[in-house]
C-alpha cells in the first residue's frame, strides 16, 4: 500500500519554511552583488575606458548557462533560468539601475526581448526611430537598446513592433556612424517549432520561429563567455566573384558563418562619402575578437574590403 500522502497545513509550513530560506539566500546574494559594484566602482575598467560597467553580459550567460547545466529539477532549465534571471536583474538593479530602450511601441516583441534578456528590473523605455537610440547608447544618454535585427525585418508582424518606417532604418549605415557594439542578442520565439499553426504549416511555422532575432547594442567590448559569436560589416565593390573572394578567409581559417545578410543598393545607404556600387554584408560567425584565429579573420577581411567594421563579440543567447 502506497504511504499516505503528507497533509496540505504540513506541506504548506514547509514552503513557507523553504521560501525563509530562499529570501535569506537571495538577499545575501543581493548583497554580494552589491560589494561586486563597490569593487568594480573602486577599479577603473579597462573595457568600459573609464566608467564602470556594472552590467556584464559575458558573467550572466555563465552564471545562466551553469545554472542550467547544475539543473536537476524537476523544474524545466527555461524555468530556473528564468528565475535566475529576475535574480540577477534584481541584484544588478541594486548596482545601478540600467536604462535600456527597446526600438518598438509598449508591449512590442522588441520591448518583450528587452525584458526577456534584462529582466523586470530594468528602467525602460521604446522608441520607434532607430537613429536616435545608436546615438542616445553612444553618447551615454541611455545605457543600452534592443532592436530587431537581420531577416526578422522581413517577416516581422509591423503593428506588434515598430513602424515600418522605423524598422527598414538602414542599421549598416548608423553602426558605420556610430561606435555602438552589439553586446548581446535575444532569440524570440512567437510560434514553436513543435506546434505548428495549422494554417500555415509546420515548415513556416519553424521558419517563423527561428527568424525572431534581436539584438542589445552598448557601448564598448564585451569580454568572452566562452560561447560567443561576433558579428562584422563588410562593404565591397559590387562585381562579380566579390562575396566569393570575401568568404575565403572564413574557409581558410576554417570558421564557419552563422548568418549572412546582404544590404543591397547600398550605394544610396551611407552619405556620399561611399564609392557607388559599394554592396555591404553583415556576417556573423561563432568566436570571440580576442581569439588568434579571428585576430587573423580580421586582417584578411580588412585587406579584401572597401568598408570592415567590427560590431561586436557578444554570448550566444543563453534564454
Ligand atoms: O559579476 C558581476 O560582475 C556582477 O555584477 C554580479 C551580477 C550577478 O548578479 O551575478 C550582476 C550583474 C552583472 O551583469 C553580472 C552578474
Amino acid at each position: 500500500m502506497a504511504a499516505p500522502l503528507p497533509g496540505l497545513d504540513s506541506l504548506r509550513q514547509q514552503i513557507d519554511e523553504v521560501d525563509l530560506q530562499l529570501l535569506t539566500l537571495i538577499n545575501q546574494r543581493a548583497a554580494l552583488a552589491a560589494q561586486v559594484a563597490a569593487v568594480k566602482s573602486s577599479t577603473l575598467d579597462e573595457q568600459s575606458q573609464g566608467s564602470v560597467s556594472f552590467y556584464r553580459p559575458e558573467r550572466e550567460a555563465q552564471v545562466l548557462r551553469n545554472i542550467m547545466k547544475q539543473n536537476a529539477g524537476p523544474l524545466p532549465d527555461a524555468d530556473v533560468a528564468r528565475l535566475f534571471r529576475e535574480v540577477m536583474s534584481a541584484c544588478l538593479a541594486l548596482e545601478k539601475p540600467l536604462r535600456v530602450e527597446a526600438l518598438g511601441y509598449p508591449g512590442s516583441l522588441a520591448h518583450l526581448a528587452a525584458l526577456k534578456h534584462f529582466g523586470q528590473s530594468i528602467v525602460p523605455g521604446q522608441r520607434t526611430v532607430a537613429a536616435s537610440l545608436f546615438a542616445d547608447v553612444e553618447s551615454g544618454n541611455i545605457d543600452y537598446a534592443v532592436l530587431p535585427f537581420g531577416s526578422l525585418l522581413a517577416g516581422l508582424d509591423l503593428s506588434l513592433t515598430a513602424s515600418a518606417e522605423a524598422i527598414t532604418e538602414n542599421y549598416v549605415s548608423l553602426f558605420l556612424q556610430h561606435d555602438v557594439q552589439i553586446c548581446g542578442e535575444v532569440k524570440f520565439l512567437t510560434a514553436r517549432a513543435d506546434e505548428p499553426d495549422p494554417q500555415r504549416g509546420a515548415a513556416q511555422a519553424k521558419a517563423a520561429a527561428k527568424s525572431q532575432r534581436f539584438i542589445v547594442i552598448g557601448r564598448g567590448a564585451v569580454p568572452a563567455s566562452g560561447d560567443d559569436r561576433s558579428s562584422v560589416i563588410a562593404g565591397i565593390a559590387d562585381k562579380p566573384g566579390g562575396l566569393y573572394h570575401l568568404l575565403a578567409p572564413f574557409d581558410a581559417l576554417g570558421i564557419s558563418i552563422l548568418r549572412l545578410e546582404a544590404k543591397q543598393g547600398s550605394s544610396a545607404l551611407v552619405e556620399s562619402s561611399e564609392p557607388a556600387g559599394e554592396q555591404f554584408f553583415v556576417i556573423d560567425f561563432p568566436g570571440h575578437f580576442g581569439e588568434e584565429r579571428v585576430k587573423q579573420l580580421f586582417e584578411a577581411l580588412k585587406t579584401l574590403t572597401s568598408t570592415f567594421k567590427f560590431i561586436g563579440s557578444y554570448p550566444n543567447g543563453v534564454l
